[in-house]
């Protein structure tokens, strides 16, 4: 712990899982923070958070936390989102930053512009890429960000002063930031993270329906397990993502469908040179990205 001042007075997290708790954590870890209040769908999640030290205390009324908080952090499923805007939004204090750590950004901007109106400016959407295929209080770690990427989508409404706030408590938690306008946020994070969990979950489901599934996953490995870690991940949350992001979901589902025809006619073919092209154009890309991350 740092002996300084805490930089943010009161910070107030709805969904104390793995997200909004590891945000807390890392900001007490930090010294950054003087108290850290959660607001859940359930009183147990919320007794589990505050036993485990992620959140000081359960807030229970939002009229009369929001107006001194510092940061309000929305980290619960993008879907409930719009309820929650709507309901701090009377009592946003002028100096109060809401940011959310959602996977979406369009879908979560869109319900901010809908509740927040002319406070739109004290909105700041933010994205952190770290996570874990667990969910809950018990899942939230403090260092789950170090040296993580989080992907901030400004808006043109937000003032220097308010970005800086979100971006500070983000490095504060041991992230490197970014940048990206929402739409572009929504097209990568189709690719390179819904898109894999639709397809773990595909091939885990295929198999899991199957009169004789035992038989496969007594004999499944690590490469299945390496494929499907993620299929283990929350089924709300991963509704909620795929239907926010729906539209470049389907593109990039079709893009992959494409891709497997491919396979499959060369398979069907017997067209081992082009298995094999497309399998070392692969492994290259996947090598020299993991050198980089
Ligand atoms: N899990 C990941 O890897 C990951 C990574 C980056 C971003 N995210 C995003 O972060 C958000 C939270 O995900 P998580 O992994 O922390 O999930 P989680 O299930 O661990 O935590 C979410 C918490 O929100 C609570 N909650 C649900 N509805 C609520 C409501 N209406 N009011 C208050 N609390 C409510 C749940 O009870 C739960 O405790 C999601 O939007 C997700 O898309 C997840
Ligand atoms: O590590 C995992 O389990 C994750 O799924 C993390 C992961 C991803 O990489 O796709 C999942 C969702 C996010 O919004 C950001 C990160």
């Amino acid at each position: 712990m740092s002996a300084h001042a805490p930089e943010f007075g009161k910070v107030v997290v709805f969904g104390t899982g793995l997200i909004g708790g590891s945000f807390a954590l890392a900001l007490k870890e930090a010294g950054a923070v003087e108290e850290v209040v959660g607001f859940g769908r359930t009183p147990a999640t919320l007794r589990a958070a505050q036993q485990l030290g992620v959140i000081d205390r359960a807030g229970i009324n939002p009229t009369h936390e929001i107006e001194e908080a510092d940061i309000v952090l929305v980290a619960t499923p993008v879907a409930q989102m719009p309820e929650i805007f709507a309901r701090i939004e009377p009592y946003l204090g002028p100096n109060t930053i809401v940011t959310d750590g959602g996977s979406t950004k369009g879908d979560v901007v869109a319900a901010a512009r809908a509740a927040f109106g002319d406070k739109i400016s004290q909105f700041v959407p933010a994205h952190p890429i770290a996570g874990a295929e667990n969910s809950g209080p018990a899942a939230a770690r403090w260092d789950l960000y170090q040296g993580k990427k989080v992907v901030v989508t400004p808006l043109p409404e937000n003032s220097d002063d308010a970005l800086d706030h979100i971006k500070r408590a983000w490095s504060l938690c041991g992230a490197d930031i970014y940048e990206l306008a929402p739409e572009a946020h929504d097209r990568v994070f189709a690719a390179v993270s819904h898109l894999p969990h639709l397809l773990s979950y595909a091939l885990v489901h295929d198999l899991a329906v199957r009169e004789d599934a035992d038989l496969f996953f007594t004999f499944a490995a690590s490469g299945f397990r390496d494929f499907t870690r993620i299929a283990a991940s929350h089924p709300e949350m991963w509704r909620d993502i795929c239907l926010a992001n729906r539209a470049a979901l389907l593109g990039e589902l079709d893009s992959y469908r494409a891709q497997l025809d491919e396979l499959r006619l060369a398979l069907a073919q017997n067209d081992g040179e082009r298995l094999e092209e497309v399998f070392g154009i692969a492994r290259q890309a996947r090598r020299s990205w993991a050198g980089d991350n």
